[in-house]
């Protein structure tokens, strides 16, 4: 059970691998439930790479972790499934099924992530489009919506299990800006309703429109801007 008061997402001297090569190390940060924390850092400074460690697609080998209570030390492979039904995980590609339509790409998930009673996978169905907007879309296949709508969709499946903070990989990467603004909105109105967002973006107009927290992937290792001044955010 998730206590109101404890954090969503610890890392304590944490130490990020692909295979042996450590990525980041002594990584130490908490994440709040009700915040908005961005994640920076160059291009394989290793933001993929820690968000696959939050949920557990990259087993935690050292130092020390938990994820919306599920210790990433400790995690089984049969327990990942649960520990991802408290996350929403949204990436840069759309990663939806092309050969469904919107309806069935959301029932699908719900499917495998345990969902049984047809008339409250509806009622959910329903509910997560209206909230990102897209309430007339359930019938569609995904290539007859914009890019902006089904990126949409991909968040609105990723709120089907009401998960206690979202992991964003380049969530507006691929998206014209004023598309990509609408969908930074769509995460701020999600956030404001209790949900944590921790957002991977190389977009520094955000960074600096935005005054969130930053964590900044740098040299091996990661930087908070609620302990050290972090210079993207302002930048002209
Ligand atoms: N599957 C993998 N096997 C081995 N090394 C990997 C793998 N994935 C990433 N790496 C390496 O880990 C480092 C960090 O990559 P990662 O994708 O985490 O960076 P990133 O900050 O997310 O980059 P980008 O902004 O380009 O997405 C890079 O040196 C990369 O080459």
């Amino acid at each position: 059970m998730q206590f109101s008061n404890e954090p969503v997402v610890r890392l304590n001297k944490a130490c990020i691998f692909q295979g042996i090569t450590a990525i980041l190390q002594d990584v130490t940060f908490q994440i709040d439930k009700d915040e908005f924390v961005f994640l920076i850092g160059r291009t394989g400074s290793g933001k993929s790479s820690l968000l696959k460690t939050l949920y557990a697609d990259l087993p935690l080998k050292m130092g020390q972790g938990s994820v919306v209570n599920y210790n990433l030390n400790e995690i089984k492979s049969k327990e990942v499934p649960y520990l991802r039904r408290k996350l929403g995980i949204v990436f840069q590609d759309f990663q939806l099924f092309t050969d469904r339509t919107v309806a069935e790409n959301l029932y699908f998930v719900m499917k495998a992530t345990g969902w049984k009673d047809r008339s409250k996978m509806k009622t959910r169905m329903v509910e997560v489009l209206m909230r990102v907007g897209l309430g007339g879309a359930a019938t569609k296949m995904p290539h007859q919506l914009s890019g902006g709508e089904q990126q949409r969709v991909v968040i609105a499946r990723a709120l089907l299990n009401e998960p206690s903070i979202l992991l964003a990989d380049e969530p507006t990467g691929n998206l014209d800006p004023e598309v990509a603004d609408g969908i930074f909105k769509l995460f701020q109105e999600i956030n404001k309703q209790g949900t944590a967002v921790l957002m991977a973006t190389h977009n520094h107009e955000l960074l600096r429109k935005y005054p969130y927290r930053i964590l900044k992937c740098e040299k091996g290792r990661v930087l908070d801007s609620n302990e050290t001044e972090i210079l993207e955010a302002k930048k002209e």
